[in-house]
């Protein structure tokens, strides 16, 4: 835990004793939920509608996940803004409404825990469209995973995270300012309703405030040291500031105030007793020392919960495996580690630095969307550190390795990159090119390390490589088993890199290699079925079909 450096940390009256929480609000008064004057009402759409009710009748899902996913939305504004800055420097305002961060505080007496952001915020009528009235795509799939007894936890992969807030929350309050419109506030109760009202109340500036009123059963997260165990499990690597409104009792020597009052009763004390003093041949003894008179008192602070330091600008070897992997959970809204990653810089004429993962199970509708999505929304493309897209698609990654997730901080590029620039830019290309390399680095080894097992179990170790042990020797079969599709249709559709896939290609699973006995037939197989791969060369297409 790191305290923020003063000229960070939202500003606040210095040494606030007792103060109240910074205004977040409107109103906080339960009588009211919902029925502010003037408000519009609006209805959830049916979907949208069944999504809230399994969110908010679901027992035994693990609630944390609801907090990850709205610092992701606030981390997603307030890159938006940034990037609107980049063309319109105005758009970001001056003095605190600059300052990027999220900030967090609880109100425990009401049960009210609220996530502000500066980001872009909303118009009404994206409050409207975004907040219930349109069913995103993901919607469907989520209901159907529910149907299927799947996990409320992987709500965040299906883009309809927001909802989660009422794992936790019988009321939902969200104030927003966009720069193009006037401050609104969204309500529900989830009752099948939400209203939009103008908002009377704190000018927040810009961005949007999150205002949870916690359901009895939640009032766990009315404590800072949950929220604080929170943001350091799900969402350290958020690149912007995450602030706690904390509360500390500290001892404040009694002098301090009271130093004046004392000093006058010193003086009086001192006349009275001068007489009495002159005789008295202790004159040059050191005043006894008196215990320090202290009391409590309440202060108030921003503590800085987490450090937003880009891990893709960190050494590979300054980032462990822990940081790693929480680092990918913040960035795919995966709730499992990942099956491996590469980070890398790339040099020369186009520098960059990239850190991709490659999750253990093949994400949702992958390979269902295959040719409609591709390689959309896999990596995340920055430039000197400002988020500027992920719709990057085949730009960046081709369609086959569409499944991975990342990120790509590029200084060559021109921080007003366009979407036609992407599609013409030869750094782009380069970029691809290493980035497909490294990957393939990443399969090779593992498929390497399978081989050397397998000589291994035949008694066939060769000296000079010795075959590693235990996960390493399946690695390959995870992967085969999850990507291995993905890998025939990369052989087909990638003509630069399909040699060298072609080294890398199997034709049974890891479970069927554990039968073979000797390293012979293995390699006699292998051989086989790459003899067929170049013999058919011309005809990729029905040879994959039939594995
Ligand atoms: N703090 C916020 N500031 C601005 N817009 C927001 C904020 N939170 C949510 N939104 C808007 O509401 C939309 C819906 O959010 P939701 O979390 O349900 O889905 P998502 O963010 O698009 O997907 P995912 O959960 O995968 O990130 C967002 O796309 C965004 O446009």
């Amino acid at each position: 835990v790191v305290f923020a450096d003063a000229t960070d940390a939202p500003q606040v009256e210095e040494g606030v004793v007792g103060g109240s929480r910074p205004g977040l609000g409107t109103e906080t008064d339960s009588a009211t939920r919902g029925k502010r004057e003037g408000a519009e009402q609006f209805v959830f759409q049916a979907e949208v509608n069944r999504l809230m009710d399994i969110i908010i009748n679901s027992l035994y899902s693990n609630k944390d996940i609801f907090l990850r996913e709205l610092i992701s939305n606030a981390s997603d504004a307030l890159d938006k803004i940034r990037f609107l800055a980049l063309t319109d420097k105005g758009q970001l305002g001056e003095g605190e409404a600059a300052k990027l961060d999220i900030q967090l505080s609880l109100d425990p007496s009401k049960k009210v825990l609220s996530i502000r952001d500066k980001g872009v915020g909303m118009t009404k009528e994206d409050l409207i469209k975004n907040l219930g009235t349109i069913a995103k795509s993901g919607t469907s799939g989520f209901l159907e995973q529910m149907q299927k007894g799947g996990d409320v936890n992987l709500i965040g992969q299906f883009g309809v995270g927001f909802y989660s807030v009422y794992l936790v929350a019988d009321w939902v309050e969200v104030i927003t300012k966009h720069n193009d419109d006037k401050q609104y506030v969204w309500q529900s109760t989830a009752d099948g309703h939400f209203s939009i009202a103008e908002d009377d109340g704190e000018d927040i500036g810009r961005g949007t405030v999150i205002n949870i009123h916690l359901k009895p059963e939640a009032q766990e997260y009315s404590e800072e040291s949950k929220l604080k165990d929170l943001v350091h499990k799900y969402s350290e690597f958020i690149h912007f500031p995450i602030y706690l409104w904390t509360e500390k009792e500290v001892d404040v020597p009694v002098e301090e105030e009271d130093q004046k009052e004392e000093a006058d009763q010193g003086e009086a004390k001192k006349d009275a007793d001068d007489e009495e003093v002159a005789d008295d041949e202790s004159e040059d003894e050191e005043p006894e020392e008196t215990p320090k008179k202290t009391r409590k008192e309440k202060r108030h602070e921003w503590e800085l919960l987490n450090d937003s330091q880009a891990i893709w600008l960190r050494q590979p070897k300054d980032v462990s495996d822990e940081e790693y992997k929480k680092f990918y959970k913040t960035i795919s809204q995966d709730y499992a580690d990942p099956m491996g990653w590469v980070h890398f810089k790339g040099e020369g004429d186009v520098e960059f630095k990239a850190t991709l993962f490659m999750p253990s199970t093949t994400p949702h509708e992958y390979y269902e969307k295959y040719y409609e999505k591709g390689a959309k929304g896999a990596l995340k493309l920055y430039v000197r550190r400002v988020f500027i897209t992920d719709d990057t698609g085949e730009e960046l990654l081709p369609r086959w390795l569409g499944f991975l997730r990342g990120i790509v901080d590029s200084d060559t590029l021109p921080l007003n990159v366009s979407r036609e620039m992407m599609q013409t830019s030869a750094a782009l290309k380069t970029i691809k090119k290493k980035l497909v390399r490294k990957v393939l680095d990443l399969i090779k080894k593992w498929s390497d390390d399978e081989l050397k097992c397998r000589k291994a179990e035949a008694g066939e170790e060769d000296e000079d490589e010795p075959a590693p042990t235990g996960e390493a020797c399946e690695m390959y079969g995870k992967f085969w088993e999850q990507y291995g599709r993905a890998m025939k249709l990369g052989i087909v559709e990638d003509a630069t890199n399909r040699n060298r896939m072609a080294k890398l290609l199997r034709f049974h699973t890891s479970k069927s290699l554990d039968k073979l006995t000797s390293l012979d037939e293995y390699v006699s197989r292998m051989k086989e079925g790459q003899k067929q791969i170049y013999y058919l060369a011309g005809g990729w297409m029905s040879y994959c079909c039939c594995f």
